[in-house]
């Protein structure tokens, strides 16, 4: 496994648009999800293929890039939401960053609608988009054109990028056709903001229906398809992740459109955020190790990636309370 460039400032965030297509279910109806080859895969991908120790920095540098730094909490206040787009701007150490040799910021930050306004004024001049979640998120139970106007508001405050849920019913009763024209509708709504689309792959039952809703929702204009909200029992996965990527492969194959994967969820530490990367690298290449087609959705990884790195830097590990929770 090679190197990554250690330079990390920025790169364009934002690729292009994701044109969609007209609802295609010869795309995905009749796919089949082995789910025994599906977990071999992905235990193959992390016990196969180690990062070499040199390289290790370079992937955890990379993975900072890559991380929409959330706080997505009842008790979320504009104190909290100001601290962590600080830590966005600043993910490491400056004495860290400056043994790497990098400067780095995070690929976004993650927050609740009202948490928007606080967000892009803490980011101001950065160049850091803002997210925000939107369409009655985690459930995304709300009548149609309520979540459509919650998407248009957060656009207002300054949302680069909206992050909508599906509704999880529509996939269980395969009935395409309404997911398809409820993503369609968000993805209007948006206007030029990105529309990451959130599968809850945890609510799905089944890989196959995983595949058919990752499908679906980029045949309706998704830019990015995400796994989970973080509030299902059952959040990112390798196995969901490599069902989703190999969806998002087929898709561009045949359309030649470049989707965006974020797996989300439960990511806590730095051997995590490895294992996503080797699986992007394995799977599509190094042009989804950038954050405009990859980004880590997660709330509590970055902590361990400053661990890490300074145990990289200084040959041992500081006490965990002097990394701030992230
Ligand atoms: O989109 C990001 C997820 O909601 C974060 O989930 P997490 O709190 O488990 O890291």
């Amino acid at each position: 496994m090679t190197s990554l460039p250690a330079t990390a400032t920025q790169m364009a965030l934002h690729h292009a648009r994701n044109a969609g297509t007209a609802l295609e279910p010869a795309m995905f109806e009749g796919h089949a999800v082995n789910r025994s080859a599906a977990e071999k895969r992905a235990a193959q991908l992390t016990t196969r293929r180690s990062v070499k120790k040199a390289h290790q920095a370079a992937w955890l540098v990379n993975a900072i890039r890559c991380i929409d730094l959330t706080t997505l909490a009842g008790d979320d206040t504009a104190g909290r939401v100001r601290r962590l787009c600080a830590k966005a701007r600043q993910p490491i150490r400056p004495d860290i960053a400056e043994a790497l040799g990098v400067t780095v910021t995070t690929g976004a930050v993650c927050v609740y609608p009202t948490m928007v306004p606080h967000a892009v004024e803490a980011l101001e001049g950065t160049g850091i988009p803002v997210a925000s979640v939107a369409t009655g998120f985690p459930a995304g139970l709300m009548p149609l054109p309520l979540r459509l106007e919650e998407i248009r508001w957060a656009v207002q405050q300054g949302a680069q990028e909206i992050d909508i849920v599906i509704t999880r019913e529509h996939v269980l009763t395969g009935n395409w056709p309404a997911l398809y024209d409820e993503v369609k509708a968000m993805r209007e709504a948006c206007g030029d903001a990105h529309l990451k689309a959130i599968l809850a792959t945890g609510d799905l039952a089944t890989l196959g229906n995983v595949y058919a809703a990752s499908m679906v929702a980029m045949q309706a204009g998704a830019d990015f398809i995400k796994t989970s909200t973080g509030k299902e029992g059952v959040n990112a996965t390798l196995p969901v992740s490599l069902t989703m990527v190999r969806a998002l492969r087929d898709y561009g194959a045949i359309t030649g459109e470049r989707i965006g994967f974020k797996p989300a969820g439960g990511m806590k530490t730095a051997k995590d955020a490895i294992a996503w990367q080797i699986l992007m690298r394995e799977e599509l290449g190094r042009d989804w190790l950038e954050p405009d087609l990859f980004r880590l959705g997660a709330s509590s990884m970055l902590g361990d990636i400053e661990r890490q790195l300074e145990h990289h830097v200084t040959g041992r590990y500081a006490a965990a309370h002097r990394h701030a929770p992230s």
